[in-house]
């Protein structure tokens, strides 16, 4: 059989409403996440033993172990117990995860690569559609919408999905200062301050956003919650976004998810590239990690 190979794209949080808690303190959540082009890539080789196995590669995979606590076997494990008892006869995966997102990130790399071994495994077994959606959640919050890799309203604790309208074209510049940050750290200070802010419903428009400008309109209404609890604790990710803020042709910028990446939304991919060589240029950009392109479709 020919290795199989999928890419494990980042995801963005437009914008992150926190909308409530749970009673087992998981919050639930209200975003618009969408996905670009810079991911990792996972490969699916079929393997002769009996246990499913997994090397790392590239610029991020020092500091990650190729234990059975990373995402990608946790995935295979998950997906063996959801298929029941011939899960665990199923032919043994040899998995190779090549990283180029950075680790904790708030841009979901480790859901990704979770939810891209689900996909491979699922193919790879010729599993029925459902194995994989019924295996992500177990993962994590993020799995199910990275499972789906398309713009996506995400509700509940991010197990609620429904395709996002549509989306103008646009171009996206991610940019990392270096810093990981524990989602779980972040949701603890937001929890700490009481952390819900009481706010009307939102709607999204049926139709769509036609044009980057109402796309926009739209997003400066809603903010992301976590953002002041990620500055809080790491004070760079707002000198990430005043550079942002300044760059050439920007449109709009703010942190994904629980930081520390935060994102900005220009015309077109070139718009961000450019944007991109402007902020490497600056000595304040020395260290961090940057990505221009398109937001996938
Ligand atoms: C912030 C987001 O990235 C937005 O897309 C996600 O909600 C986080 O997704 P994730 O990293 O896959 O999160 P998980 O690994 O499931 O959870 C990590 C921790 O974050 C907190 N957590 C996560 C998701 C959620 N809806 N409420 C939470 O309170 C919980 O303390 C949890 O123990
Ligand atoms: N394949 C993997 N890639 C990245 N992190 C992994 C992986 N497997 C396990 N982890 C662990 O998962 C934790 C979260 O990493 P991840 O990169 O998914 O965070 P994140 O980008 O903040 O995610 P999110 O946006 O979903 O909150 C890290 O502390 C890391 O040690």
């Amino acid at each position: 059989m020919a290795p199989l190979q999928d890419m494990a794209h980042a995801k963005i949080n437009l914008f992150l409403h926190v909308t409530g808690r749970r009673e087992d303190g998981y919050h639930l959540l209200d975003s618009l996440a969408v996905f670009a082009g810079a991911g990792d890539r996972v490969t699916l080789s079929a393997a002769s033993g009996d246990e499913d196995s997994l090397t790392l590669h590239g610029p991020f995979s020092e500091g990650l172990e190729a234990d059975d606590n990373n995402l990608v076997l946790r995935a295979a494990k998950a997906l063996r117990h959801e298929i029941g008892t011939t899960g665990r006869t199923l032919p043994a995966a040899a998995l190779r995860l090549e990283k180029h997102l950075p680790v904790a990130s708030g841009i979901g790399g480790g859901s990704a690569d979770a939810a891209c071994a689900l996909r491979l495994l699922a193919r790879h077994w010729q599993l029925p559609d459902d194995m994989a959606p019924r295996a992500a959640p177990t993962l994590g919050a993020d799995v199910p919408v990275c499972l789906v890799q398309k713009a996506t309203r995400m509700e509940g604790i991010g197990d609620i999905l429904t395709p996002a309208p549509a989306l103008p074209e646009m171009g996206i510049l991610l940019v990392n200062p270096g810093v990981s940050v524990s989602t779980p750290s972040i949701f603890r200070r937001l929890a700490a301050t009481g952390g819900i802010t009481p706010r009307p419903a939102l709607s999204f428009p049926e139709t769509g956003w036609p044009t980057l400008a109402s796309l926009i309109a739209f997003l400066d209404t809603t903010e992301n919650d976590l953002q002041p609890h990620a500055i809080a604790q790491e004070p760079v990710i707002a000198t990430v976004l005043e550079r942002l803020a300044a760059l050439p042709d920007v449109r709009f910028s703010r942190m994904s998810g629980s930081g520390a990446t935060c994102f900005a939304l220009f015309d077109s991919a070139d718009k961000a590239m450019a944007a991109a060589r402007h902020l490497a240029g600056q000595d304040c950009a020395h260290g961090w990690w940057h990505w221009a392109g398109p937001v996938l479709p």
